[in-house]
């Protein structure tokens, strides 16, 4: 078969045929060896060093629940002064009790700052940089704070979707907004955008939550481009269901075909979610999933995101081409179920009418 391919490719050139077929695999065997040496290079000389956010100043929205909170668990965990933001008092004062559990130096940092992200960006960048003035300038910024509302197009009202478009998006906007371009003059810092499996493709029920979140994952693809240069590393996290008190309110304006759907992917704990966005964002990783389903639809769905890595790109390129095809198979049943739904609500409207 080589041989045969090899035949036809050099053609006229007989010498050169010669000295190939004499050497095929010697050449195999050496790409193989090239291959292989890059990868020990890259797995133990080039292996990325985890930042310390010892002592620096973290401020992490949406830190009085779910993921966040275990974001700013990790956080104080690991030695950094911690500002959590988010609306609710009551629910900040506990947050900031959980927090106290695992301080590792009486010196440490951590309070909150009550604030709607969503809102007017003075008073955001006001509330920052006074946190900035008390604690010290801001090293990571981790955009958890968000929401989802969820319903088909028509059934979620146009009040509901600036809601998501205003927390969602121009909540991480703002307080981004305000940071970027400190860190970047500083020539250092850490920026996580929080967006959501729902970025990768349209997912019935979730049309203006996705809108939002789509949203987050354009502004993170564009700042990270921009932010490399400037020694600023960001990094999308894109979560697929996670059990968190956000997602159990949620569940109840959920169609149960998103239900469906959405399950497929699996249901994480926040706190594993919450460690591997850390970890993620500390390496200066662009992409943070955990789970396979969730890597396996972010390689589908984010085909030209920065992959970070040689070899996943490696990877991405040899198993994108078969996986395009279980794409279509997941179109296929996504579709079944959207069917199935449908036919099972007008048996329920028949029985009802009679
Ligand atoms: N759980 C899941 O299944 C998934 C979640 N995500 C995303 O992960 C992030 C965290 O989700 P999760 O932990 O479930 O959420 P939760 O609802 O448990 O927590 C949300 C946090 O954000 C805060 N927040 C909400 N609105 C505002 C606002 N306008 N200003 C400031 N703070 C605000 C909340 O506090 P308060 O209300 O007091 O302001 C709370 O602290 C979100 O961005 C979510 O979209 C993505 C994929 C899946
Ligand atoms: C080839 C692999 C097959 C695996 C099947 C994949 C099933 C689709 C997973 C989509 C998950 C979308 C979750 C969005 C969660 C979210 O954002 C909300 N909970 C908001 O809070």
């Amino acid at each position: 078969m080589i041989n045969a391919i090899i035949s036809k490719f050099v053609g006229g050139f007989e010498w050169f045929r010669l000295v190939i077929m004499e050497f095929s695999w010697d050449i195999i065997v050496s790409l193989g060896l090239v291959v292989l040496a890059h990868s020990i290079v890259y797995v133990f000389v080039m292996k990325k060093r985890a930042k310390s956010i010892d002592g620096r100043h973290v401020v992490v929205t949406g830190g009085s629940s779910g993921i966040g909170v275990c974001l700013a668990i990790e956080c104080v965990t690991k030695g950094a002064h911690v500002t959590i933001i988010a609306r609710d008092e009551k629910r900040l004062k506990a947050a900031v009790d959980q927090l106290e559990l695992v301080r590792q130096r009486a010196d440490q940092k951590i309070q909150y700052r009550s604030l709607d992200i969503g809102g007017d960006y003075e008073e955001v960048a006001r509330v920052l940089a006074e946190t900035e003035e008390t604690v010290g300038p801001i090293y990571a910024l981790l955009n958890c704070a968000g929401m989802a509302i969820c319903g088909v197009f028509e059934e979620v009202s146009v009040r509901d979707v600036h809601k998501l478009m205003n927390v969602n998006f121009f909540g991480s906007y703002n307080c981004t907004r305000h940071v970027l371009p400190k860190m970047k003059r500083a020539r250092e810092g850490i920026i996580v955008i929080t967006s959501s499996q729902a970025a990768m493709f349209g997912i019935y029920g979730y049309g203006p939550y996705a809108a939002s979140k789509y949203a987050l994952r354009a502004m993170a693809e564009t700042i990270a481009m921009e932010s490399r240069e400037h020694g600023v590393s960001v990094t999308l996290a894109l979560p697929c269901d996670t059990n968190t008190p956000g997602f159990e309110e949620e569940e109840k304006s959920k169609p149960r075909e998103t239900k469906i759907i959405s399950g497929g992917g699996g249901l994480l704990k926040p706190e594993d979610m919450a460690k591997a966005i850390l970890q993620d964002a500390l390496k200066g990783n662009f992409i943070s999933t955990v789970g396979a389903e969730s890597w396996l639809i972010t390689m589908l769905g984010g085909g030209l995101l920065p992959w970070d890595g040689f070899f996943t790109n490696l990877l991405h390129a040899l198993v994108i081409g078969p996986l395009r095809l279980v794409g279509y198979g997941l179109h296929k049943y996504f579709n079944s179920i959207i069917r199935k739904c449908a036919k099972e609500d007008r048996a329920g409207d028949k029985v009802e009418s009679k």
